[in-house]
This record gives structure tokens, sequence and C-alpha cells, in this order.
């Protein structure tokens, strides 16, 4: 039996595809998500094992790392999907907005590798830790000051996990500029955000995937950053 992989926030979109396609490779799979949608009927129907978490507090970070933890004893990989593109501006109270952006997208990657060290490396197999940054990481962003800043802190992370966790662990960033729309998008914005990349295509989930599948298959690649931005950075 293979060992799992652990995907946080896999409810929709990049994470869904990306727990669908291990599923269909005959890899365990094991997930969180937040809130309950038929998708995740769907990938406990495939026999993935969901976890409940909303990782706004401590007690529920606690208590989701608790529940990965029993699962299995060794995990094959874990992937730092979850994430809230907040809007600066849409939250008056800024102390919280930046706790709230570093908990999710820090924090709770911090605390759940150090947690799944020993099951990460308890195995005769190489495993890795994907944590998914953006392409601001690098950039910052205007309108998403907090949310920058903690994927940019996300990606530290990635450096510093790679150094402590070698050669047992590869533990790389993956920073995707647009690779899909969000329900509401206009198509004044979409027409816009399209042009922003030198290959002026919006690739959808599967280019996340790919790029989670080539990571995994690696042997002599930690400590990067997989850029999938369409050459945004030379526009
Ligand atoms: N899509 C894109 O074009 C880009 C994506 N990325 C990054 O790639 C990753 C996947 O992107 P995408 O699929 O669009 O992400 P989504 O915006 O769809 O969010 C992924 C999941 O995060 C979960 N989530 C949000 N807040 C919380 C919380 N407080 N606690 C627990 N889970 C939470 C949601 O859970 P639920 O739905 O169950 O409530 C959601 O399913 C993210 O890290 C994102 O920042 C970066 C750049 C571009
Ligand atoms: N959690 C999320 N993070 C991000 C999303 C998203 O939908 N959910 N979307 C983007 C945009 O595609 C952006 O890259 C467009 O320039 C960024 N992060």
């Amino acid at each position: 039996m293979s060992l799992p992989v652990l995907i946080t926030g896999a409810s929709q979109r990049l994470g869904l595809a990306m727990a669908e396609s291990l599923l269909d490779q005959k890899i365990p799979v094991v997930i969180t998500y937040r809130t309950y949608k038929p998708s995740v009927a769907s990938l406990k129907e495939r026999g993935a094992t969901v976890i409940q978490a909303d990782f706004s507090t401590e007690q529920a970070i606690d208590r989701a790392i608790a529940e990965i933890k029993a699962i299995n004893k060794s995990y094959r990989a874990v992937i730092h999907n979850a994430s809230d593109w907040a809007i600066d501006d849409k939250y008056e109270n800024k102390d919280q907005l930046m706790t709230y952006m570093m908990r999710i997208h820090a924090l709770v990657p911090y605390r759940i590798n150090l947690a799944l060290e020993t099951h990460l490396t308890n195995h005769n197999l190489v495993a890795d830790i994907i944590h998914m940054t953006d392409y601001v990481q690098e950039t910052g962003s205007e309108k998403h000051m907090a949310y920058a800043a903690s994927k940019a802190a996300l990606h530290n992370l990635t450096l510093s996990f790679a150094k402590r966790l070698a050669p047992k662990v590869k533990v790389n960033s993956i920073a995707p500029a647009l690779l899909m729309f969000n329900d509401g998008d206009s198509d004044h914005y979409k027409e816009k955000a399209r042009t922003k990349s030198l290959l002026e295509v919006v690739p959808g989930a599967q280019e996340a995937v790919k790029a989670m599948h080539y990571l995994m298959q690696s042997e002599y690649i930690t400590g990067q950053t997989l850029h999938l931005d369409g050459g945004r950075h030379l526009k």
C-alpha cells in the first residue's frame, strides 16, 4: 500500500484537482476541507480520508494536526494549499487581517511540517513538502498586501525546511500567477488579467497538477520555486 499524500484545502479548484489526480494514480489521499461540498463526498467515495478544518483558530489547527498524525504513521507528501486571497480594503481591522493571513499561509504549514517530521522521514522513500505560494511572493501586491507578505513568509519556510529536512524530504514552492478565474470575475477583469502574462492564457488547475507530479518525481529539486506565470515576470 502506497503512503498517503496530505493536501490542505482540497474541496475545490487546484487542491481538488491535485487530490483527484493522485487518486487516479491509486495514491492514497488525506485532505482537509473547511466547507462541506459534493466534491468532498466524492473524494470520500473514492477512498480519500477527509478532515474538516477551519484554520482560523489555534484550537482548530491543534485538532487537525492530531487527526492527521493519527490517520497514518507515515506520509509520502504534504501539500499546503489552503488559502484565503484576502483584499486588504475589505478588512477594517488590519491587525486581524495580517494575523489571519500569517496564520493560514505560514503558521499552519510551519506547525504541520514540524508535527509530521517523523511521519515524513520514518520510511524509505524521499518525501515531499510542497508550499502553494504565489507569483506575488517576490513582487508584492498593492491590493492583497497582507496576503502577499504571508505567501513570501511561506516561501521563506520552503528554504528553511529544505535545509532542515534534507536529504529525506524535498521541500519546494509552486508559485502560480493566474491559473483559474473565480466565480463572478467580470469579462472586463478576465480580458485585462489574461494580458498580464506573455502567453496570455489562463491554463486551469491541471497546470498545478502537472507541477505537483513533476516535483514529486524529481530526485534533484529542493528549496526551489516552480513559477507557473506564463512569462508574467517579463512583461
Ligand atoms: N487559482 C489561482 O489562479 C492561484 C492560486 N494560487 C494559490 O494556489 C492555491 C490554490 O488556489 P485555489 O485553488 O484558487 O484556492 P481557493 O481560493 O479555491 O482556496 C483553496 C481552499 O482553501 C480553503 N480555505 C480558505 N480559507 C480557509 C481557512 N480559514 N481554513 C481552512 N481552509 C481554508 C478553502 O476551503 P473551503 O472551500 O472548503 O471553504 C478552499 O477550498 C492557494 O494557496 C492559492 O493561494 C496562487 C496564485 C494563483
Ligand atoms: N487562495 C487563492 N489565492 C489566489 C487566488 C485564488 O483564487 N485563491 N487567485 C489569485 C489570482 O489568480 C491572481 O494570481 C491573479 O493575478 C491569486 N491567489
